[in-house]
């Protein structure tokens, strides 16, 4: 008996994740940590962004997205940060590199649904990654 030919999809295209890392300079303290804790005093760091997109290879350009049009999307964010002081921030009072990466991606997401991560880095050995809700 001959078999009913599956109903054909066009190929999926590869997936991918691709990033972009952005250095800023900037200031903070951490309000709540405890009396004496060395990040309630005023202190800088060069901040490390490192933005991650995923999804389909486009089989014409070669890429899911031109890191160029990321670097577009994510300048009026970067020019609220870079040398500035990160308390003044709405949505920034605690800046915590935790809090950093929630806030970027709560900006970010809303145009950029491609967004898969954030990922912070505040020192040398220290930083963290937020992937969503
Ligand atoms: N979970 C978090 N812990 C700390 C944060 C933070 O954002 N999230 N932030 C700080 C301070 O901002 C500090 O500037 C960075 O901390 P730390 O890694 O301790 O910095 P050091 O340069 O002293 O690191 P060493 O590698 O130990 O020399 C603190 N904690
Ligand atoms: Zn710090």
């Amino acid at each position: 008996m001959p078999v009913a030919p599956l109903i054909s999809k066009p190929p999926l295209e590869p997936p991918v994740e691709i990033y972009k890392d952005f250095t800023f300079e900037a200031a903070h303290l951490l309000p709540n940590v405890p009396a004496g804790h060395k990040c309630g005093r005023l202190h800088g760091h060069s901040f490390l962004v490192r933005l991650y997109i995923a999804g389909e290879v486009d089989p014409h350009t070669g890429w899911f997205m031109d890191f160029s049009e990321l670097k577009q999307i994510f300048k009026p964010i970067y020019d609220r940060l870079d040398h500035y002081y990160l308390n003044d921030i709405p949505g920034l009072e605690n800046p915590t590199s935790e809090n950093l990466a929630i806030w970027i991606w709560d900006q970010l997401k809303p145009g950029l649904g491609a967004l898969s991560k954030v990922e912070i880095r505040e020192t040398c050995t220290s930083g963290c990654i937020y992937r969503g809700d």
